[in-house]
């Protein structure tokens, strides 16, 4: 049987420091465990741009498309900023979401032990939290039109629209279930119900797909912005956390503070099942390019490395290896092993990117 195929985006800042740690673990899987990948590697955001003069090659998209899985590093950066909004770094990733149909983002947020003293929350609040959030994530004010900056009058005014169909809330509140089932069958759908008809029909929608289809779930619902305050005051409440587009982008990065930092969050983006079984699949870190540490060595390659293990876990169907990865990284954390977004006041010598990586490597040649 044919190796399976994975496509490499690295991109911007960031992105590739971190993806040079993972290809690395990939590497290792061919050597230590016979898991071989046929890797391919393209170009995606601010470096496509500066070689295309788009941010994402109709060639580039075609592969996507063929593979079974994209493993994303992140896109962006100040040097894009003042490009014309069609051809800026984040619509080449917001391209790859909405044409593979990726409905479905799983955000985990996991606190580990080791770094149950480092997160801004008391440790009490965030010890052992194990919660997912499921961003819906081809549709909502990302995408809705009518969108521009249009002439009224004298002024301009700025027009973004929040739309849902029912088909889409329905499929992104089964996903939830669906995980919730596999978890401790709780869901908690967010949305702004009080004030937007968008969250209205979310609302009846989940609850409808719920009362039909996955009756044995618990069902709650919960206004985006009490969800958000209740993510800090007491986030170990919740088990799988639906909601659209936009409160999901909030929401899991505040998520991320939970655990510590925001490097430490990985994601998987879902969506139908292919031809051979697998769902399409782009795996990334939930952070960005951070252009203010890339090209340093500074920057925690923990989120991408979790995003692998989430592909072998989604569209490998390899979820000992994956538990094999989270074991790994769980072992260097509660070793001390730290990257410096990791480091607290107190202070301590930070380890470098591949620092990091190697420490990982080491912990996954112990598992053996
Ligand atoms: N999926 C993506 O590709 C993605 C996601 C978010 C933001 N962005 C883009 O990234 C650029 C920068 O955005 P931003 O600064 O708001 O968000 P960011 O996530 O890049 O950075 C926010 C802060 O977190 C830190 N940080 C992020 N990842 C880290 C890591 N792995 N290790 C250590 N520290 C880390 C950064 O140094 C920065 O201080 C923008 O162009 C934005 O559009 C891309
Ligand atoms: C870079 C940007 C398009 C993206 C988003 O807003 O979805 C990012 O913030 C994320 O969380 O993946
Ligand atoms: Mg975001």
């Amino acid at each position: 049987m044919a190796n399976p195929s994975l496509l490499i985006l690295a991109g911007d800042g960031i992105g590739p420091e971190v993806m040079a740690e993972v290809k690395k673990i990939i590497g290792w899987f061919g050597t230590k465990r016979g898991i071989t990948f046929d890797v391919s590697e393209d170009l995606v955001g601010g470096c496509a741009y500066d070689k295309h003069g788009t941010p994402l090659h109709d060639d580039t998209m075609a592969k996507a498309q063929e593979v079974d899985a994209v493993l994303l590093g992140a896109v962006g950066g100040p040097q894009y900023d003042n490009l014309d909004f069609s051809v800026k770094p984040e619509r080449g990733l917001l391209r790859l979401r909405k044409e593979m149909d990726l409905y479905s983002n799983l955000r985990p947020a996991q606190c580990f032990d080791a770094l149950a003293d480092f997160s801004s929350l008391k440790k009490e609040v965030v010890a052992g939290l194990d919660i997912v959030i499921v961003r819906e994530l081809t549709s909502g004010v990302y995408f809705g039109e009518p969108r521009g900056i249009f002439t009224e009058g004298n002024e301009r005014v700025g027009i973004n629209t929040q739309r849902y169909t029912e088909s889409e809330i329905a499929r992104v509140a089964r996903s939830a279930f669906e995980l919730a089932r596999r978890r401790n069958n709780k869901v908690c759908s967010m949305e702004k119900a009080n004030v937007m008809e968008s969250g209205i029909l979310w609302r009846q929608v989940v609850q409808e797909v719920h009362d039909r289809e996955y009756p044995d779930v618990q069902l709650s619902h919960m206004y985006a912005d009490a969800g958000a305050m209740q993510l800090c005051r007491w986030p170990k409440q919740f088990d799988v956390i639906v909601t659209d587009n936009l409160f999901g982008d909030l929401l899991s990065d505040a998520a991320a503070m939970l655990t510590g930092s925001l490097g430490m969050l990985p994601s998987a983006s879902l969506g139908a099942p292919m031809a051979n079984g697998r769902p399409k699949a782009l795996y990334e870190p939930v952070h960005g390019s951070a252009p203010d540490i890339a090209g340093q060595g500074k920057a925690n390659p923990i989120a991408c490395i979790l995003s692998f293990a989430m592909a072998l876990r989604y569209s490998f169907d390899l979820g000992d290896e994956a538990k094999r990865v989270e074991a790994a990284v769980e072992k260097v954390l509660a070793d001390g092993v730290r990257t410096a977004d990791l480091m607290g006041p107190e202070g301590g010598t930070p380890v470098s990117t591949s620092q990091m990586g190697d420490a990982i490597l080491a912990a996954l040649d112990a598992s053996l």
